[in-house]
């Protein structure tokens, strides 16, 4: 597969920047996630590498070669959107060999079958396979289209909310198979969600979008605990992390405006008193839901604790991070 790089790329939309300045390199083999709210610019960025659209000011290079002028096809990217996009009038099958028929490839018809076969294993549609594309549900046609995307060989797959029709049980299975598909074949993966736990366990980078452009790079877990900014810091942890005014607890340094807490960091036993408001079990884990000093904050606990909503407890911050007036992160 290959390397993907974005150069300054700026593009906009009846006056509207929808993307700006976006600079990022996608590592050959690495499973880039893009994160961001809705118009964050996530789906516009896919199809600037696509070939979908074309940025105003910038360049795409896949492999170390410009892609300027290029059609998606000459591109050779796979694509899978939100909404499946099969051929109706083919069976499962007949979608899945699809993008193995072309002409130019003249992949033999073994070859052909063994992919699809296994392909459809993987994404359990395999006693679906000589059904009409149409004769599906929503999730399978969804899983028809991602197995059209994975039977080829491109430079980079495209995947946009892949994942968002499809039930929980579904999507966490594939969640899973995603991931140890990508991390075995050193395929290169560019994925837009919503899902944050999606980026948590699949990504090995993420890319944070605020308002068309680009604020943070790095690994999840560098986002999670260095954030650039309470923008960042929110886009990633569930439940999601506490952010109260500087002056609640001691020892905020001068220009720290708030304190954000990560809902493990919120330690019990010593410190600040507050109120229990409600206990959620979980079943691994319970959920604390705290009334401190006027402010909701949340934070996890012993699975099999015994607290009940209306009790005091004592809590004090472990590993606080600041932020100062405009929401960045005070080193
Ligand atoms: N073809 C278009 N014409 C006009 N405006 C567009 C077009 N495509 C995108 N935009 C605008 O560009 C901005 C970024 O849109 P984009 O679809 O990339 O956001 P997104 O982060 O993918 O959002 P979502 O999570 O809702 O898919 C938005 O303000 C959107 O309205």
């Amino acid at each position: 597969m290959a390397e993907v790089i974005l150069k300054n790329i700026t593009k906009s939309f009846a006056g509207h920047r929808a993307l700006d300045e976006i600079s990022m390199i996608v590592p050959d083999g690495s499973f880039v996630v893009l994160l961001g709210p809705t118009g964050a610019g996530k789906t516009t960025t896919l199809r600037m590498v696509s070939g979908l659209d074309n940025p105003d000011v910038g360049e795409v290079m896949i492999g170390g070669r410009s892609m300027r002028g290029l059609t998606p096809a000459q591109r050779n990217v796979a694509m899978v959107f939100q909404q499946y996009s099969l051929y109706p009038h083919l069976s499962v099958r007949q979608n899945l060999e699809f993008p193995l028929k072309s002409p130019l490839l003249k992949t033999p018809q073994r070859t052909i079958d063994e992919k699809v076969h296994a392909i459809a294993e993987i994404l359990q549609i395999s006693h679906k396979l000589d059904n009409k594309a149409t004769a599906l549900s929503g999730g399978e046609m969804q899983r028809v289209s991602i197995g059209r995307a994975l039977v080829r060989n491109p430079q980079i797959y495209l995947m946009d909310e892949p994942l968002s029709s499809l039930d929980a049980k579904l999507r966490a299975d594939l969640r899973v198979e995603l991931k140890s598909i990508q991390a075995k074949s050193g395929a290169t993966l560019l994925y837009v969600t919503h899902d944050q736990v999606e980026a948590m366990t699949m990504a090995t980078h993420v890319g944070v979008l605020h308002e068309g452009r680009l604020v943070q790079f790095g690994s999840p877990r560098e986002i999670y605990e260095q954030p650039v900014s309470v923008y960042a810091a929110t886009r990633l942890g569930q439940p999601r992390i506490n952010v109260v005014p500087a002056e609640l607890f001691p020892g905020a340094p001068a220009r720290a405006k708030s304190i954000g807490l990560r809902p493990e960091h919120i330690d019990q036993g010593d410190g600040q008193e507050a109120t229990v408001t409600r206990v959620e079990h979980l079943g691994d884990q319970t959920r604390l839901h705290l009334s401190f000093q006027k402010h909701n904050l949340i934070t996890v606990t012993d699975a099999h604790t015994r607290l009940k909503g209306g009790e005091t407890i004592k809590i004090q911050p472990n590993k606080p991070l600041y932020f100062d007036a405009a929401g960045m992160r005070l080193v």
